[in-house]
């Protein structure tokens, strides 16, 4: 057996002896690295309740941040249980064990390791990969605890995020990594789009003229979803009427088609998608309290593009290759990706994706993907520009203000940056006069005119 890489770090002073025996009943210790963390992997933690000293909670946190996962095993921990238990889960730990309190705790390690090891290796499978494009920590946490309920879990989900994160692929992810057999079909229903005239038949389907218009006999989303997944988008536009119905639904596992005398069976997981903060919903009347009870056994948040910019770059690249793939892809200017990394999207992927389809349009040719390629309509202001530039901008000022201290006035100032400029474009273009030129938007002359004066001062 192969097993997972961990690494582990001891703090203990008094408890050797249990300590030992803990770490020779373990086999995924062979397979360990001691006291430096290695990325993605999870971490054991040794210690003794004495010791939750801040090394303890830094290193916690330092991993927490990381969105690395950490077992504390505490071994003298008699009087404080509790507390102990508490400051570090609030420091990070993902589980912490009472040695003397836990029966056969090695097993439990190694089960706990074993869980996180099979859920790094569905990381790396196919769909993950093709689909869910992504490399940020926050949204590698996002995917394991997807993958942690549809594998281990048959429970609902609710997948909270704002338009365009990607709660529908995700909701895709839970059913495709369900291992119920034999198992149904995902069926997605958008819950802005129910027509209250129809009377819930997309939910429950009905019968040949079971009222009017009903021309034919149609099979409701219970029953497509039997033995499968339940996508309800939006759920938190459902009316009122239809929550109670929904709710009676999943409790009971039964349903009447409209116009049919028969009840049916049906069984499904309901994985419901919201940007809606749903709580505040259920203050306000909106949405019943016991059907958010009983579909948020698991709630999921889904991190905006903003929270994952990181990702920007990997997630353009792959939409590059989508919207090429009738044609080769040319090569994708530094610049174009820059603006792309550094510009913002309300509409998170969604609107990504959509404005590289448009500069996949734009260009021609096989030269480089470059900022020309932007449609002039998403192309932004030149104020816009400078002010996605915070950070740089910030220096650019300090910079100013730092010269304008030692008393240059404005001509002299802008000589000064001229000639950065100048200096600057030239080592970019390895010294060639007309190359810099060209990007700068002046002569040759004018470049030679200055190198010729900086000579002579
Ligand atoms: N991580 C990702 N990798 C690749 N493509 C993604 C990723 N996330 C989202 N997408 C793509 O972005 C688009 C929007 O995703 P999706 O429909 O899942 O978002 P959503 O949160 O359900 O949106 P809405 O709330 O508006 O329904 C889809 O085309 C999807 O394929």
């Amino acid at each position: 057996m192969k097993y997972p890489t961990i690494w582990y770090k001891d703090f203990t002073r008094h408890s050797q002896r249990s300590r030992d025996a803990l770490l020779k009943s373990l086999a995924t210790i062979k397979a360990c690295v001691k006291d430096h963390f290695v990325a993605s992997a999870p971490g054991l933690i040794l210690l003794d309740t004495t010791d939750t000293s801040d090394a303890v909670c830094g290193l916690l946190e330092e991993a927490f941040q990381r969105h690395e996962r950490t077992i504390v095993v505490i071994f003298d921990n008699e009087m404080y249980r509790s507390e102990v238990i508490w400051e570090l889960l609030f420091a990070g730990a993902s589980k912490v064990y009472d040695f003397e309190h836990t029966p056969l705790i090695h097993q439990v390690i190694e089960e706990q390791l074993n869980r996180w090891h099979t859920i790094e290796g569905l990381m790396q499978t196919d769909f993950v990969k093709e689909n869910l494009v992504g490399e940020s920590a926050i949204w590698k946490n996002t995917l394991r605890e997807m993958i942690e309920i549809a594998t281990y879990s048959e429970s609902s989900v609710l997948i909270i995020g704002e338009s365009g994160t990607g709660k529908e692929m995700l909701s895709r992810l839970v059913h495709h990594f369900d291992p119920r057999r034999p198992k149904g079909n995902i069926v997605l229903v958008d819950c802005t789009t129910i027509s209250p005239e129809l009377s819930g038949s997309e939910f429950f389907g009905h019968e040949k003229g079971a009222f009017t218009g009903a021309v034919n006999a149609r099979e409701g989303a219970f029953s497509l979803a039997n033995n499968g997944t339940l996508f309800l988008d939006e759920i938190g536009e459902l009316p009122l009427r239809l929550q109670a119905e929904l709710l009676r639904v999943i409790q009971e596992g039964m349903y009447k088609p409209i116009g049919d005398n028969f009840w049916k069976k049906t069984i499904f997981r309901l994985v419901g998608a919201t940007n809606r903060l749903l709580d505040q919903e259920v203050r306000n009347g909106r949405f019943r309290l016991d059907l958010y009870y009983r579909i948020s056994s698991w709630v999921c948040k889904v991190p905006s593009l903003e929270e994952r910019r990181e990702d920007i770059p990997l997630l353009a690249q792959r939409f590059f290759e989508k919207s090429f793939q009738k044609r080769d892809l040319p090569s994708i200017d530094a610049s174009l990706m820059a603006y792309l990394t550094c510009r913002s999207y309300q509409g998170n992927v969604r609107e990504l994706q959509q404005l590289i389809q448009r500069i996949a349009n734009q260009h021609v040719g096989k030269s480089p993907i470059t900022l020309a390629d932007i449609p002039s309509l998403d192309r932004p202001e030149r104020q816009i520009l400078v002010e996605s530039l915070p950070s740089s901008y910030d220096e650019y000022q300090n910079a100013i203000q730092k010269i304008l201290e030692r008393g240059l006035n404005l001509r002299e100032l802008r000589d000064l940056t001229t000639q950065t400029a100048i200096e600057l474009t030239l080592r970019r273009e390895k010294g060639r006069v007309a190359q810099a030129a060209n990007r700068l938007g002046i002569t040759s002359r004018a470049i030679q005119f200055r190198k010729t004066r900086k000579q002579e001062e």
